[in-house]
């Protein structure tokens, strides 16, 4: 099971129609091995017979589009800049179903498992540098969207980086885990709603209220994602049930419950830390630890409270009606994953 299309925001159906052209023609101008792992990892139907829902969500490239919109440019003059975020993003997920030896990816066997890892690390460096190279050969905004970009992408190794790290240590704060939640998928939902109106070159206060609400969008985004890592469906989510207990990712819900000073934290760390891989019924012993200890309930707080701060940040700026109650579907949309 994957999505049903009828609950994705008709902006994130058209924004996924209107840049996967220009995202394939792209791809084809990359090497035809690396053009062959990409077309593979974006899913698109043809070349390999997968279905339409396992390509991705086109979450980003719409806020891309949106954000062009905002300042009352055409959508189309957006399409490169959503290319080169959707590349961006996709760089990440290839890189990180190295790094967590995740097997499965949109419902299907991960671009790594397929072609190797070697060649897998280079079709996402090769998608890094495309997106780069495609906004900055812009005429308009381009080299001021290439550096905000690559700035944000910065963040998100940043935010990698820490993530790798904590799988280490055991005394990761609650601050030091939210830091790395804004770096790791704030930056890039913060670039997605920045780029767009940067090309177009839209006033600096429109962009950075914009900014403000990707990386509040961001944060809540994957604020779910940890939710959904511990207590997603399966089928759903396209990850195998309880996997980021598995490979013990400190996760916001994970850290709120190890640092809550309760019974179950001290519980929960005594199988965090044994150096044992944990069998399936003391995983699922750890999900209930975590939500006894308060990190589930907390973690949904927190996730309604960027929500609410994202939509703050659009409700200052005046925007077009259609632009705004789209912007605002987008934003329940990603919050409320319960499809
Ligand atoms: C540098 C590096 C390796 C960084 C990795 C950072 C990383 C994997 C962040 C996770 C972000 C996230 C939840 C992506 C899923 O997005 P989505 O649900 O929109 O995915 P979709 O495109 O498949 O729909």
């Amino acid at each position: 099971m994957s999505i049903p299309t009828s609950s994705v925001p008709a902006s994130v159906l058209q924004a996924r129609d209107i840049v996967t052209p220009a995202m394939r023609a792209a791809v084809g101008r990359l090497c035809p091995d690396m053009a062959r792992i990409a077309s593979y990892h974006h899913g698109w139907t043809d070349e390999f017979g997968i279905p339409a829902s396992g390509s991705g969500k086109s979450l980003r490239p719409a806020l891309v589009l949106l954000s062009a919109q905002a300042t009352g440019a055409p959508a189309e003059e957006a399409v490169p800049a959503a290319v080169a975020v959707e590349f961006v993003h996709n760089f990440s997920l290839l890189h990180d179903d190295i790094m967590d030896a995740d097997q499965e990816r949109r419902h299907r066997p991960t671009a790594w498992t397929v072609f190797g890892r070697s060649a897998a690390i280079l079709a996402g460096d090769a998608l890094l540098i495309e997106a780069a190279a495609i906004l900055a050969e812009q005429p308009r905004g381009g080299g001021a969207a290439a550096a905000r970009l690559m700035s944000d992408t910065q963040r998100l190794i940043t935010g990698q980086a820490a993530d790798l790290e904590f799988e280490r240590r055991g005394d990761v704060t609650l601050s030091e885990c939210l830091a790395m939640v804004a770096n790791k998928t704030g930056a890039l939902f913060a670039s997605a709603c920045a780029v767009g109106a940067i090309l177009v070159e839209a006033p600096a206060a429109v962009v950075r209220g914009l900014t403000g609400f990707g990386e509040h969008l961001g944060l809540a985004f994957q604020l779910v994602d940890d939710l959904l890592g511990i207590w997603g469906d399966p089928r759903r989510t396209g990850k195998p049930v309880l996997a980021d207990l598995r490979s013990r990712k400190k996760s916001v819900p994970v850290v709120v419950a190890l640092t809550a000073g309760t019974g179950a934290s001290a519980r929960l760390a005594e199988l965090y830390f044994d150096p044992v891989p944990l069998p399936e019924s003391e995983l699922a012993e750890a999900a209930t630890l975590i939500e006894e200890a308060g990190g589930r309930a907390w973690t949904e707080a927190e996730a309604a409270r960027h929500l609410a701060a994202a939509l703050d940040c659009l409700d200052r700026l005046a925007l077009p009606s259609d632009v705004l109650d789209n912007f605002r579907e987008i934003a329940y949309f990603v919050t409320d994953r319960s499809w």
